[in-house]
């Protein structure tokens, strides 16, 4: 009997069709979950992100980091970028995340949203550069936000919450089928690091 309806079943699919979403909730307890942040914080090479958008140069207010097992370089938004070497602490939560997700990573995008007045619009992970149908794990760490996923063809969407020190991996045909986004909130003021573990084809 789970009296506090805290049991997460880490092999329900979220996703009603065309995809597959495990939430594994919290991994980590607010202390650790806290010091992962802290630390990352710290010693990731944080960056503001710039793109270009219909011929204008745009610089995000959201910050961003780009880690692999190589120096890949990654372009999104007409600007490729140079994977830097893991940290300790990237190594730790790979293998954390590889054990999770029964798979293996080569590389690493982080994301930090300063406060609920930064998020990320809809978009799907489905670059060539990264293997087709392959999983992303998905770490937060921080201020809790909403997640959500929208059906390409149906539009029907499912809604989540990213918890400090939670997991979520999305795999099969998700970033074909559906879309996802962080959505801008005026009830968060609190910072939140993600990190997506990929695997990139080389
Ligand atoms: O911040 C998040 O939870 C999602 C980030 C994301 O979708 C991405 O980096 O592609
Ligand atoms: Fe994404």
């Amino acid at each position: 009997m789970d009296l506090f309806n805290t049991t997460i079943d880490i092999d329900k699919n979220l996703l009603p069709y065309d995809g597959t979403v495990n939430y594994y909730g919290k991994l980590f307890q607010h202390v650790e979950a806290n010091h992962y942040f802290d630390v990352l914080m710290k010693t990731i090479e944080w960056k503001n992100d710039e793109a270009f958008i219909m011929g204008k140069h745009i610089i995000t207010k959201r910050k961003v980091a780009w880690y692999g097992d190589e120096a890949y370089s990654y372009t999104y938004s007409n600007k490729s970028k140079m994977a830097l070497p893991w940290t300790k602490e990237l190594q730790e939560l790979k293998k954390i995340s590889e054990e999770q997700a029964g798979t293996t990573f080569n590389s690493c995008l982080l994301n930090l949203y300063h406060n609920g007045d930064e998020g990320m619009a809809y978009h799907s992970d489905d670059e060539k550069a990264l293997a087709k149908d392959s999983a992303i794990a998905s770490l937060s760490f921080g201020a809790e936000r909403k997640f959500l996923f929208k059906h390409k063809k149906t539009k029907e969407t499912v809604t989540l919450f990213l918890e400090n020190g939670s997991l979520l991996v999305m795999k099969d045909e998700t970033q074909t089928n559906w879309l996802h986004r962080l959505p801008t909130t005026r009830k968060v003021s609190m910072p939140r690091i993600n990190l997506t573990f990929r695997t990139m084809v080389v």
